[in-house]
C-alpha cells in the first residue's frame, strides 16, 4: 500500500485544480511549474485546508479524503512550511518545537524533537525568540518543528523563497540531510530548478491546475522533450558516490555506475553519496578520443537521439554512457561538421569545474 495517491477537483473562481496522479510513498517528489499553475492549491488540498475538494488523497494506505472520509486539516498527519516561517513570535525556540509535540500521541515523540533538532542543528538556539533569529534560521526552526511531530507527509511550500542566495545555501545541506536521513515522504515546491535537481527523486509538473509530467526525476530531466522551457538549466541529474579524493590537486572522483567523473574536492568524504547536476551547455561531443586537452572528463557515449532546441541555431542530444543518459547542447553546424547520428559512438566531454 506505498504510495501517494491522489485524485482531486477543486474549483476557485476561474482557476480549476484537476488532478490525478501517483507518487512514491518515500523520498522527495518536487513539484514544479508555472507561476499560478496550482502548486499552493494543490498542496492545500492535500492539507485539507479547501474544503470543497472533491476527490480523494490515500496516503501509505491512510485514507485522508475519498467518497465517505474527509478528515479535518488537524487529523491529517502533515507538516506544513510556507515561505515565510509562520513562528509563535511570543514563544522561543524551545516552545515553538514544543508546541506541536505536545499535542503528538506517538510514544517516541521525545526522540522524534531530538532527531529533528539534530537535522536542522538548531540545539544552539533553543532559548531565542524568533525575533533574535536570521531568516535562514527560522526557517529551520520551522522545518524542524514540522519534523518534530513525525508526520506521515511534509510539505514544502518554496521554504527558501525568502531567503538570499547566501542562506539558502546555508539550508540545502541541512535538507539535503532529511532527503538522504528521512523516511518521511516530502512535497517540495520550488521554482529554483537547481533545489528541485539537488533534493528530488521525482518530478510533478503541473500546468493550468493540470498534471502535464510525472515521473522520476533522472529520466524526466533526462529526455530530449524537456518537461518546461528550463533554458540554461536543462540538464541531466547523476547520483555518485565520492570515490577518492586527490589532495595535490583538490578534486574529487566520483563514481557512478558506468564510469568516473573528476570534480572539485567540496570536502565530501569519500564514500558519501553526491547527486550533480550536469547541464546540457556544459557537455561537448567529439568523433576522436580527446587528446591534450584541458578538461578532464572524457566518457565514451552513444548518440541516442536528436531533437530541435529552443533557439534554431541549436540542437539537444541525447547520448548514452553505459546506461546513464547524458545532454549536450550544441550548435547545428557542429552537429552536422560531426556527422552525428542515432547509433554513432562519440566521446562527450564535461568541464570539471562545471559540475554543481
Ligand atoms: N486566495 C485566493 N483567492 C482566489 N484565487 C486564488 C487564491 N489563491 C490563489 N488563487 C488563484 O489560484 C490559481 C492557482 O494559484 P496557486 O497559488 O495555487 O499557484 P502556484 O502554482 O502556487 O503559483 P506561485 O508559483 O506563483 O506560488 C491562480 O490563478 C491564483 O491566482
Amino acid at each position: 500500500m506505498e504510495g501517494i495517491s491522489v485524485n482531486l477537483r477543486f474549483k476557485r473562481s476561474s482557476f480549476t485544480l484537476n488532478v490525478k496522479f501517483e507518487l512514491p510513498g518515500k523520498g522527495v517528489t518536487g513539484i514544479f511549474g508555472p507561476s499560478g499553475s496550482g502548486k499552493t492549491t494543490l498542496l492545500r488540498c492535500l492539507a485539507g485546508l479547501e474544503k470543497n475538494s472533491k476527490g480523494s488523497v490515500i496516503v501509505n494506505g491512510n485514507v485522508w479524503q475519498d467518497e465517505k472520509i474527509r478528515l479535518p486539516a488537524f487529523k491529517r498527519s502533515i507538516g506544513y512550511v510556507f515561505q515565510e516561517a509562520n513562528l509563535f513570535r511570543h514563544l522561543n525556540v524551545r516552545e515553538n518545537l514544543m508546541y506541536g509535540v505536545e499535542r503528538s500521541r506517538s510514544a517516541e515523540k521525545e526522540s522524534h524533537l531530538r532527531r529533528a533538532i539534530e537535522s536542522l542543528d538548531i540545539g544552539p538556539l533553543l532559548d531565542r525568540r524568533p525575533d533574535h533569529l536570521s531568516g535562514g534560521e527560522r526557517q529551520r526552526v520551522a522545518i524542524a518543528r514540522s519534523l518534530a511531530v513525525n508526520p506521515s507527509l511534509l510539505l514544502l511550500d518554496e521554504p527558501l523563497a525568502s531567503l538570499d542566495s547566501v542562506r539558502k545555501k546555508e539550508i540545502l545541506p541541512y535538507l539535503e540531510r532529511i532527503h538522504l536521513e528521512s523516511r518521511i515522504p516530502v512535497l517540495y515546491v520550488s521554482h529554483s530548478h537547481d533545489e528541485i535537481a539537488r533534493l528530488s527523486d521525482h518530478l510533478l509538473i503541473l500546468d493550468g491546475g493540470s498534471v502535464i509530467r510525472n515521473g522520476p526525476i533522472a529520466s524526466t530531466l533526462s529526455g530530449l522533450n524537456p518537461p518546461v522551457n528550463l533554458g540554461e538549466n536543462c540538464g541531466i541529474v547523476l547520483d555518485t558516490v565520492v570515490g577518492a579524493i586527490e589532495e595535490e590537486w583538490s578534486m574529487a572522483r566520483l563514481d557512478f555506475s558506468d564510469g568516473v567523473i573528476w570534480t572539485l574536492d567540496r570536502g565530501i568524504p569519500i564514500g558519501s553519496k553526491n547527486r550533480i547536476v550536469v547541464l546540457a551547455k556544459d557537455v561537448s561531443v567529439t568523433a576522436d578520443r580527446p587528446d591534450q586537452t584541458s578538461i578532464q572528463n572524457a566518457l565514451l557515449a552513444k548518440v541516442d537521439g536528436i531533437a530541435e532546441d529552443e533557439h534554431p541555431g541549436l540542437l539537444l542530444v541525447r547520448l548514452k554512457v553505459g546506461k546513464t543518459f547524458f545532454l549536450s547542447r550544441l550548435t547545428k553546424r557542429a552537429s552536422s561538421l560531426l556527422g552525428l547520428s542515432q547509433g554513432k559512438e562519440v566521446w562527450i566531454q564535461i568541464k570539471s569545474v562545471a559540475i554543481k
